[in-house]
């Protein structure tokens, strides 16, 4: 299976900057790609990182070599639907491919397996995000093409229901959880595997659960945002 990661690899995070500054939400969106894609390739698969701009992996992310001799990388800075629909199945090459979200950050091999394994029948399985995005898909026929951005996830299914293709949602929690608000960091500091990068990052940012009348939450101590 192709598997393209798309990523943002200037000014990501933008909707985080209420609690991160650019150079943290750079390095929280690097810790997320990391974790996705060890991920990926646990899952037995060989990842396409397709980067707005140069990107270097081994400089940019804290992760094994197995990891790195996986991964490539492509730089398209063309907006996310034309660089994600420029790889998608086509009449010259109607080979599977799934897209990946790189601020997935409770992703697992196993939820990965259980995305790309589902619905062999279907031309196209999606894992939808809260509030209506796409956060993974896989799409098996050249018929098929993405809109990325708003209520996306609707748009998906209106597009295969109007070219006749065979669509199903995967209910994943994990692959559910984009993390793109303040409030979702509260889920990678619960669910994330304490040795991933992004957890790990957050902690070193000074974040922490944080538990006020029965609600929980995450709140940052100790230094301040590095500027
Ligand atoms: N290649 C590519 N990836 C993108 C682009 N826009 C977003 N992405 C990636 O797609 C995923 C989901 O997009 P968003 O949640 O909007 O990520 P983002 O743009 O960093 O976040 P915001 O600035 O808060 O909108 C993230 O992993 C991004 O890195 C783009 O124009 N090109
Ligand atoms: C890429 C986009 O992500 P969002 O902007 O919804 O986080 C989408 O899922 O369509």
């Amino acid at each position: 299976m192709h598997v393209v990661v798309p990523f943002a690899a200037t000014e990501p995070k933008t909707r985080l900057e209420s609690v991160l500054s650019p150079v943290e939400r750079s390095a929280v969106a690097r810790a997320m790609l990391a974790d996705v894609l060890c991920a990926v390739v646990e899952a037995g698969h060989e990842p396409t990182v397709v980067a707005t701009a140069p990107f270097d992996l081994e400089a940019e992310l804290t992760v094994d070599d197995r990891v790195l001799e996986s991964v490539s990388v492509v730089v398209d800075d063309r907006p996310l639907t034309e660089a994600v629909n420029d790889r998608l199945p086509s009449a010259e090459d109607d080979d599977p491919v799934a897209v990946v979200m790189a601020d997935l950050a409770l992703t697992t091999p196993e939820t990965l397996e259980a995305l790309f394994a589902h619905g062999d029948d279907a031309e196209v399985t999606i894992a939808p995000g809260r509030g209506g995005g796409t956060n993974a898909l896989v799409v098996r026929h050249p018929a098929f093409r993405v809109d990325y951005h708003g209520a996306s996830y609707l748009d998906h299914c209106a597009i295969a229901r109007e070219r006749g293709l065979r669509l199903e949602t995967v209910d994943s929690f994990r692959l559910g959880t984009d993390i793109d608000e303040p409030e979702d960091l509260v889920e990678v500091l619960i669910h994330g595997n304490e040795t991933n990068c992004a957890p790990t990052r957050l902690r070193e940012l000074g974040f922490e659960l944080e538990t006020q009348d029965g609600r929980v939450g995450v709140v940052r101590v100790g230094e301040s945002t590095q500027s």
